[in-house]
């Protein structure tokens, strides 16, 4: 009997592009299940008892990227409890060690489908980190200070990614500048035209 993989689409872009705002949107049209990296790794710095929590929480204040040996599991896991087949996973892979953790632990398992890559620019980056904030996010790292740390990890680090796949014809770039609901209308059409 064979079990089809799990299909999966890489979300990728600048901090505050807009990702997890689209994802939401996508999982209410599409039968998608949204995982975010970022935010399974806030709830692994909060559970009791983690072994991880002081070092998610030193890495994410100073916008640097997790080994992927930690996201990668938490990734796998949340998977497999979630039962679902069709999968965002938002913020992954966002430098070569993550990539590379990746291949190692699950490309074999999914079917990979491309990147949706939300480009946007700085300014409107740090804008919407900083708004968020300022409206509650909660978050210990939408401060002037982490956002610097942050932009330049995507600079150095995560834009390197988006290229390889680029050059791979893999990358369905989408500009996030607009306000949401423009987005969204051209993310549909993507989805729509292949296939989903
Ligand atoms: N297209 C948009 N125009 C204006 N503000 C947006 C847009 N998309 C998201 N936002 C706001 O910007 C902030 C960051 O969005 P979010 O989806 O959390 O980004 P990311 O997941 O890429 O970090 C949030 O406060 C969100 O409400
Ligand atoms: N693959 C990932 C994704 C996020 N992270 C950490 O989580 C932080 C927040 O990521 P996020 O995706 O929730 O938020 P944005 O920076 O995209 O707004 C990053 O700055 C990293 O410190 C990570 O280490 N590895």
């Amino acid at each position: 009997m064979s079990v089809e993989k799990p299909k999966i689409v890489f979300v990728l872009g600048g901090p505050g592009a807009g990702k997890g705002t689209q994802c939401s949107r996508i999982v209410d049209r599409f039968q998608f299940t949204h995982l975010s990296a970022g935010d399974l790794l806030r709830e692994e710095r909060s559970r009791e008892g983690s072994e991880f929590g002081n070092l998610i929480e030193d890495y994410i204040r100073n916008g640097k990227i997790v080994p992927v040996e930690v996201t990668c599991s938490l990734l796998e896991n949340a998977m497999k409890a979630s039962g679902k087949s069709r999968f965002l996973i938002d913020g992954f892979p966002r430098n070569q060690d993550n990539l590379d953790g990746w291949n190692r632990q699950m490309s074999e398992k999914v079917d990979f489908q491309f990147v949706f890559f939300f480009d946007c620019g700085e300014d409107v980056c740090v804008k919407r980190c900083l708004g968020r904030g300022q409206s509650g996010s909660g978050r210990t790292d939408d401060n002037l200070d982490s956002l610097k740390k942050r932009i330049s990890t995507y600079n150095n680090d995560s834009l390197p990614i988006i290229k390889f796949f680029e050059g791979a014809g893999q990358v369905k770039r989408i500009d996030a500048s607009p306000d949401a609901e423009e987005v969204f209308g051209e993310v549909e059409k993507i989805f729509v035209a292949s296939g989903f």
